[in-house]
């Protein structure tokens, strides 16, 4: 039996419209197609796995239970979906640019801490981001697969091979 493979999903721009700094449920829309997407990736045998810049908790803008209520309301949504979501599938990032954490992509530190967590087939798994930064962390850790998507614009998964 072949390790888990993971489907990495950066957040605003991806899973939810990146209206900046997003750190209330109001502000917090659904991109139009994704959660059908993540489902079916889900189905085809990849374990979602979330991993968000969250530098509006280190610049004030929000705190990290404003981001925690967010995130349970998220899950609460997905698995609506019928898409099988807990909170250990979401790394977050607290910290502002100029700290020069380990964890902030570009760098691959979330990516990294999953595979520990959930002993990944980095080779096999995807990441989907809005930024170049998403890809340059996927890469850094080894992810097989990674699809840069227009901001805000679900991907169409029938058309890519492995879903
Ligand atoms: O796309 P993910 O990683 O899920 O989260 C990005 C957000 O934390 C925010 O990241 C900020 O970048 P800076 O962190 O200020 O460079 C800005 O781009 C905001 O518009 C954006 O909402
Ligand atoms: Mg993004
Ligand atoms: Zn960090």
């Amino acid at each position: 039996m072949g390790r888990l493979k993971a489907l990495f999903l950066d957040r605003d721009g991806v899973i939810n419209i990146d209206h900046g700094y997003v750190g209330s449920i109001e502000d917090f829309q659904f991109v139009e197609g994704v959660l059908p997407m993540i489902r079916l990736a889900q189905e085809a045998g990849y374990l979602p796995i979330i991993v968000t810049n969250q530098s509006g908790i280190g610049r004030g803008y929000y705190s990290r239970e404003d981001f925690e209520k967010v995130t349970r309301f998220m899950i609460e949504k997905m698995r609506e979906a019928g898409i099988e979501m807990n909170r250990e599938q979401v790394f977050f990032c607290p910290h502002t640019p100029d700290e020069g954490c380990a964890c902030r992509k570009p760098r691959p530190g979330m990516l990294l801490e999953a595979k520990e967590r959930f002993g990944l087939d980095m080779e096999a798994s995807w990441m989907i981001g809005d930024k170049a930064g998403d890809i340059e962390a996927a890469r850094a850790a080894g992810v097989g697969r990674r699809v840069l998507v227009q901001p805000n614009q679900a991907l169409n998964w029938k058309e890519l091979n492995g879903f």
